[in-house]
């Protein structure tokens, strides 16, 4: 049986998360890069982003802790069918978090948003959105599924991850790499997302869930396990040891789990 996801809790999202983050973001970073010379991260939106620049705009502590942007390729795990521009959208989230502060001089990573030509139509808008995941992926990695070297997610108050819900029938799907949904509980309702199998699949899966009010998902994820079935659980029955949780002691209070020591 596949070794058990890593619970990792911090007393404080800055103080110790944050930087238990970028050691772990940066050890998948050059992992990424001995393989093959880039980095391919796919990231979630709502908080995900803030916690994210947290742990990647501080300053380096030497070689060993270099966010090496030049070689990164950003992917969206999940975007809302909007103008990049639009407050609802993860990639405009990420840039004003996170792009839009790279300390001057910086090579920008490469980034690739989805294509708004695409808007109106989100079987479309996931379709290309493959299209840009084979022709990343495809040729060097594996044709069935891609393998990201990491992937970057949040778990929903509902144990929903991506745009990955609890008991929707894009849980079930097997051959798309990215899937459109037009009933997303959580608003706007109109989306694209990862599915499960090519979540799954990544080498590193890392969850990123902070504060008091995560409680009671968490303890239905970590006790429940996959049984409960709810989509973060079923990623770590799916990744096993190659998922990790990086969460605040807030959002695991009483969860009955074993915790690890971070180390890498
Ligand atoms: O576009 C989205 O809505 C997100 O990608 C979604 O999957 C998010 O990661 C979770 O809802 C957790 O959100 P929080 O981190 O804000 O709780």
């Amino acid at each position: 049986m596949a070794k058990q996801a890593n619970l990792y809790s911090f007393p404080s999202v800055k103080d110790n998360l944050a930087p238990a983050l970028r050691a772990y973001v940066i050890s998948c970073q050059d992992a990424g890069l001995a393989r093959h010379n880039v980095f391919k991260v796919a990231v979630s939106g709502g908080s995900l982003p803030k916690t994210l620049a947290q742990a990647l705009l501080a300053p380096s502590s030497g070689p060993n802790d270099e966010v090496k942007w030049d070689k990164w390729e950003i992917f969206f795990a999940d975007e809302r069918a909007v103008p990049l521009d639009h407050e609802d959208s993860n990639y405009f989230l990420l840039k004003q978090e996170l792009l839009d502060k790279l300390p001057a001089g910086t090579t920008p990573p490469t980034v690739h948003p989805i294509d708004v030509e695409y808007l109106n139509d989100t079987q479309e808008l996931a379709d290309q959105y493959e299209q840009v995941l084979v022709r990343s992926f495809a040729s060097r990695d594996s044709v069935k599924l891609p393998i990201f070297d990491l992937l970057l997610l949040g778990c929903g108050p509902d144990g929903h991850t991506c745009s990955l819900f609890p008991g929707h029938e894009l849980l079930r799907e097997t051959s798309a790499w990215v899937a459109p949904i037009e009933d997303s509980p959580k608003p706007p309702p109109r989306r694209v997302t990862l599915t499960l199998p090519v979540v799954t699949h990544a080498v590193r899966v890392a969850f990123v869930a902070t504060g008091s009010g995560k409680k009671e998902i968490m303890k239905q994820i970590f006790e429940e396990g996959a049984a409960g079935g709810l989509p973060c659980a079923w990623v770590n029955e799916g990744a096993g040891e190659r998922a990790s949780w990086f969460v605040d002691n807030d959002a695991v209070e009483g969860v009955s789990y074993p915790r690890r020591p971070f180390s890498l």
